[in-house]
C-alpha cells in the first residue's frame, strides 16, 4: 500500500508544503494515541472555561487545541494559525507562506461516549496585503483553500484529505506508524436515500427547510418518490465520513432557536474544509443559495448554514429555497 508521502509527491506537491502537512499530522497522530487510551489518558469531562463561541470546553478540546497549535508554531512554514478555541488569530514565523485553521476536536459531544470524533483542518495562502495577526489573513474565499482535510478517531484512524485534485482516504497503520492510501478516489455517488439532520431542531426551522424534510419522510408516497433513511452522528466529521464513502445529504441549516446564532458551523474550518473535500469527490456544497467555497468570510469564527453531499439531492434541497 502506498504511503502518503510518496502519494502527495505523486500528485505534485512540493516538499515544503509536504512538510506543513506532516506537521499537522504528527499532531492528529498524537491525539489518535490519547484517543484511544481514553479514560486512561485523563482526557475526558469538561474544563471550566468557554471558548469565544461560548461553549463549554472539553479537556480534549483544549488539549487538542495547544498540541496542534505548538506544532504549527514551531513550523517555520506558518505565518498565522486560527482555530475554533482560539479568540484571535495566533501570530507564527513573520512572512512565512501559509496559514493554517482548524477544528482542533469536532463532535465534543461525543468524546466521553467513546463515539466517532475528529480534527478538521485547512491550509491557504498566507496574504502579504495584511499583518500576520489581522483575521484579514482569514478573509479568503474557500476555493483559496490549498488543501483540506479531516482525521476521523473512528475504529481506526481515517485521514481524509485533498490538496487539490482528488480527495483521498488514508487509514493510520498502527505498526509503523503512518498513513497509508487506503482509497485513490474518493467518490459521492450521485444520488442517495439517506439524509442527516438533528431533528430535534425542527420546530425552529425556517419553512423551506421544513417542507424539504417532510417531503423526504414521505418517502416513496411523496414528492420526491423513494424512501429516505435518516442518520446523525453529532460529528459532523462522521456524517461527512459517511456521505464521502456511501452518499448522503448532510444538513444543518439555519434555525431561530437563538437570533444571535442563526447557524451552528462554522464557515473557516468546518464548513469550507469539508466542502472542499465534498466537492473535489464530486459533490455540492451549499450554504442555502451559495456555493459554500464562493462565501468571502466577514469574520473568523462566521457561521453558516450548511447543505452538502451527493449532487442531485443537494441540488433537489437548495430548490426549496428559491
Ligand atoms: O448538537 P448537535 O445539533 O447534534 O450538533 C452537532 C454538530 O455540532 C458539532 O459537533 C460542532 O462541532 P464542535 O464539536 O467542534 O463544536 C458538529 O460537528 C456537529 O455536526
Ligand atoms: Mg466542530
Ligand atoms: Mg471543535
Amino acid at each position: 500500500m502506498k504511503r502518503l508521502i510518496p502519494t502527495l509527491k505523486g500528485d505534485g506537491v512540493s516538499i515544503e508544503f509536504i512538510m506543513l502537512i506532516r506537521t499537522v499530522l504528527a499532531a492528529t497522530k498524537e491525539i489518535a494515541f490519547r484517543v484511544s487510551q481514553g479514560e486512561l489518558s485523563g482526557i475526558l469531562g469538561s474544563t471550566l472555561d468557554e471558548n469565544i463561541q461560548g461553549e463549554t470546553q472539553k479537556k480534549l478540546d483544549v488539549l487538542s487545541n495547544q498540541l496542534i497549535k505548538d506544532m504549527l508554531l514551531a513550523d517555520d512554514q506558518v505565518r498565522a494559525i486560527a482555530s475554533e478555541e482560539e479568540d484571535n488569530v495566533v501570530v507564527g514565523t513573520q512572512g512565512a507562506p501559509y496559514i493554517v485553521a482548524f477544528d482542533p476536536l469536532d463532535g465534543s459531544s461525543n468524546i466521553d461516549i467513546n463515539g466517532q470524533i475528529g480534527t478538521i483542518f485547512t491550509i491557504y495562502p498566507a496574504r502579504d496585503d495584511v499583518p500576520a495577526d489581522s483575521p484579514l489573513q482569514f478573509q479568503q474565499p474557500g476555493k483559496n483553500q490549498l488543501c483540506a482535510g479531516y482525521v476521523l478517531y473512528g475504529p481506526a484512524t481515517m485521514l481524509v484529505m485533498t490538496t487539490g485534485g482528488p480527495t483521498r482516504c488514508y487509514t493510520l497503520d498502527l505498526t509503523h506508524g503512518g498513513f497509508l492510501l487506503t482509497q485513490e478516489e474518493l467518490s459521492v455517488p450521485t444520488d442517495t436515500k439517506e439524509f442527516a439532520i438533528n431533528m430535534a431542531n425542527s420546530r425552529f426551522w425556517a419553512d423551506e427547510t421544513t417542507q424539504y424534510v417532510n417531503d423526504l419522510i414521505q418517502g416513496e408516497e411523496g414528492p420526491l418518490g423513494k424512501r429516505y433513511n435518516m442518520r446523525w452522528n453529532a460529528a459532523m466529521v462522521g456524517d461527512i465520513h459517511r456521505v464521502l464513502t456511501r452518499g448522503g445529504i448532510f444538513m444543518y441549516p439555519n434555525d431561530n432557536r437563538d437570533p444571535k446564532k442563526p447557524a451552528k458551523l462554522r464557515l473557516l474550518y468546518e464548513a469550507n474544509p469539508m466542502a472542499m473535500l465534498i466537492e473535489n469527490a464530486g459533490g455540492k456544497a451549499y450554504a442555502n443559495k451559495q456555493r459554500i467555497l464562493d462565501i468571502m468570510p466577514d469574520e473568523l469564527h462566521q457561521r453558516v448554514p450548511v447543505q452538502m453531499g451527493s449532487a442531485n439531492e443537494v441540488e433537489t434541497c437548495i430548490s426549496y429555497y428559491d
